[in-house]
């Protein structure tokens, strides 16, 4: 849509005092990632079958899943070309940030998300260099998709009743969904699209359970598409979002692989059936791992996306005068509209650096766990569970703040915000729901507290428990560094009173487990355990809204430099140009209801009762 741009994104524009495109560089993490990005962008973007004529909602769910899956083998076409081409990537943030673009060529989700993100790189990490070599060909005709959750189990995978039962006879396994409960449910990719899978099943040898493995199991064939006998596949249904995903369920009736088909680089069944085990028993759980650390980014940049939208609308939208004598104001001048999406900028920030921490940490553990040194994989675990449920769980909450911050407008499809919640919300649950990976991190603290109780050496990054302990904390500072001591605090007098809370209920006769169960929520909840005091509030809160003043005149600025693409961002209310009604108008008019003056149902159910007593 051409025009002008809107006269009040203009002046904010001129009013920001700093410059918009070394930020950009920094989020890109250099300037080369800059260009690299702009030109992967570009070339996406002349793909014309790549971008819709009618918005995907008007679409039926079989129509939507269609036009999906038409633009997902583009992308996978251009995806190898570009890693074969000129075009050179990097992984200078996580895959899923390269390839942004993708956001707005699909609104929803790629199909292949789950082929493209988890299929391959479970692989890759998993597989014994031989299985790789014969797996990982650029022209495989596999299409895969992560198969673990069940209809019965989801949070709790050692639950995982789908079974693999080694027959030595025929140096195969055999796949097996014992009941209901046990049918596979939720992969993506699985319901219409995957023709093979890796399989979370419960491994028996000789009658012993050896727990759960991954399979490569082939489903459809690979020519007609039609599912392997012994094979029983489809889609789950319409859900929140990730309604292009096809999602699906599966059952094995004693569906045989060779014995070769179980990923074998860290653990091994040989051809008499000998089970070699592996260095550490949850390096099966390494996809969950590493899907979690690259969500800290994805999850960012959807914020960043929420506040884009949000900030530049606001700064268009006018509303109410402040002084009753004056003109109406821009929206963003309204301190509580600021302290709802400055938030946003500032979190979109936070776990944009957090999630490139994590990035280079999980590399760093991975290369320590091939050479066989274990040691630093229960922190990654910990931080990777603490850090995924948080960032997931801000992520929607500050979404749908944006959305809110939007009126009535932010409620329509067009601005996006709903798609973005949607999307960032389920992120809470999958990969490990929010309350189960909490528990998890808590466990790993309350671990070392017992240390510290225990008056027993504690690591150095467990120092502030002993601190704690003997009450060695510095009063409170209104500075980074005294928040920072604020915060070490109350985790220490959170862990201790959970371990209290724990110790009592174990006093009391009850089994570990269940008196972690009663100490959960204690586990999970944040207490005020602090120095701090009424006046260091009063304090903090003055200089916060100091802060959302400096921020007011960059606040256009600073969304800019986020440097997203109107086709990634596709919102009526968010486009660099801040045309924002005449956007809406244009929309509202590919409506089908509006293809007709007059629709048929007028006649067919309206009139026979409005004019009754009148024919
Ligand atoms: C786009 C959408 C894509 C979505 C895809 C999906 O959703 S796919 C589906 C995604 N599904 C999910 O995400 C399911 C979520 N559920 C899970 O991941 C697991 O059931 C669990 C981790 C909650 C518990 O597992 P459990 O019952 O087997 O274990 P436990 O609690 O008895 O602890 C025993 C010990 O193991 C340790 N340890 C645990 N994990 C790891 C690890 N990864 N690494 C290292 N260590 C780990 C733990 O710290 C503890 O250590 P300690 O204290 O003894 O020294
Ligand atoms: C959009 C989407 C995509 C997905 N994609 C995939 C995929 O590709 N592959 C795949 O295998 N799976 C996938 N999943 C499944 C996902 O991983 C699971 O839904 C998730 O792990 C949560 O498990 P659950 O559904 O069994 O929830 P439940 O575990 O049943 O959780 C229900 C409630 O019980 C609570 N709860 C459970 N256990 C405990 C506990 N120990 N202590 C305290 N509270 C507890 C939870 O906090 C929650 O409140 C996907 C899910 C979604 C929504």
């Amino acid at each position: 849509m051409g025009g002008r741009v809107n006269e009040d994104l203009i002046k904010e524009r001129r009013k920001c005092t700093f410059d918009i495109k070394e930020l950009t560089h920094i989020i890109d993490c250099g300037e080369e990632n800059t260009i690299k990005r702009k030109q992967i962008d570009n070339y996406i973007l002349n793909i014309k079958e790549l971008w819709d004529d009618v918005p995907e909602e008007y679409l039926s769910h079989k129509e939507r899943y269609e036009n999906a899956i038409k633009k997902a083998f583009i992308v996978l076409k251009v995806l190898r070309q570009l890693h074969t081409g000129n075009i050179q990537i990097t992984d200078h943030r996580t895959p899923t940030n390269v390839y942004s673009i993708q956001d707005g060529i699909f609104r929803n989700v790629n199909p292949l998300l789950i082929h493209i993100g988890l299929f391959w790189s479970t692989i890759a990490a998993q597989a014994s260099t031989e299985q790789q070599a014969e797996w990982l060909q650029p022209d495989s005709s596999m299409i895969g998709t992560y198969v673990q959750t069940e209809l019965g189990h989801g949070s709790f995978i050692r639950g995982i009743e789908t079974t693999a039962t080694y027959d030595s006879t025929t140096d195969e396994f055999i796949l097996h969904t014992p009941r209901l409960s046990a049918y596979k449910w939720w992969p993506g990719g699985l319901g219409n699209t995957a023709n093979a899978c890796l399989v979370m099943a419960q491994l028996y040898i000789n009658g012993t359970c050896h727990g759960l493995h991954i399979f490569l199991a082939q489903i459809r064939d690979f020519d007609t598409h039609k599912p392997l006998p012994g094979i029983k596949v489809g889609e789950i249904g319409p859900k929140m979002g990730f309604n292009t995903a096809d999602n699906g369920f599966l059952g094995f009736d004693n569906h045989r692989i060779p014995r070769t088909n179980m990923l074998m680089k860290n653990v091994q069944v040989l051809r008499d059936g000998t089970y070699v085990k592996p260095k550490h028993d949850k390096l099966t759980y390494g996809s969950m791992l590493l899907t979690r650390v690259t969500l800290i980014s994805d999850l960012a940049y959807q914020l960043s996306k929420a506040a884009t939208i949000a900030v530049r609308y606001s700064a268009v939208r006018r509303q109410s005068p402040i002084k009753s004598n004056e003109p109406e104001r821009q929206i963003l001048d309204f301190v509580s509209q600021q302290h709802k999406l400055f938030i946003t900028i500032a979190s979109s920030h936070v776990y944009r650096v957090v999630g490139l921490w994590m990035w280079n940490s999980h590399k760093r553990v991975t290369a320590d766990i091939h050479e066989g040194n274990m040691g630093q994989l229960p922190e990654l675990h910990a931080l990777a569970c603490c850090l995924k449920a948080i960032s997931s769980r801000d992520a929607s909450a500050l979404v749908e703040q944006c959305r809110l911050a939007c009126g009535g407008h932010g409620y329509m499809m067009a601005s996006n915000l709903p798609q973005i919640y949607a999307y960032t919300t389920a992120a809470v649950t999958y990969e490990g729901e929010y309350t189960v990976l909490l528990l998890q991190t808590a466990r790993y603290l309350v671990k070392f507290w017992r240390l510290a109780a225990e008056h027993k050496p504690l690591p150095q990054n467990f120092a502030y428990f002993e601190d704690y302990i003997k009450k060695n904390f510095e009063q409170w500072r209104n500075s980074p560094e005294g928040i920072i001591e604020g915060f070490k605090a109350i985790v220490a007098g959170k862990t201790k009173a959970a371990y209290d809370t724990l110790q009592c209920n174990l006093r009391n006769g009850r089994e570990f487990e269940e008196a972690w169960n009663m100490a959960s929520v204690q586990l999970t909840n944040a207490s005020e355990y602090s120095t701090i005091s009424r006046n260091d509030i009063e304090a903090l809160q003055s200089r916060y809204e100091e802060l959302l003043a400096l921020i007011r005149p960059n606040a256009v600025g600073l969304v800019d430099a986020f440097d997203i693409r109107d086709e990634v961002l596709c919102s009526t209310l968010g486009a660099y140009d801040g045309r924002v009604y005449e956007r809406m108008m244009e929309e509202a008019s590919k409506s089908p209801l509006n293809e007709d003056v007059v629709n048929e149902s007028f006649h067919k159910y309206i009139r026979p009762v409005t004019m009754k007593n009148k024919l």
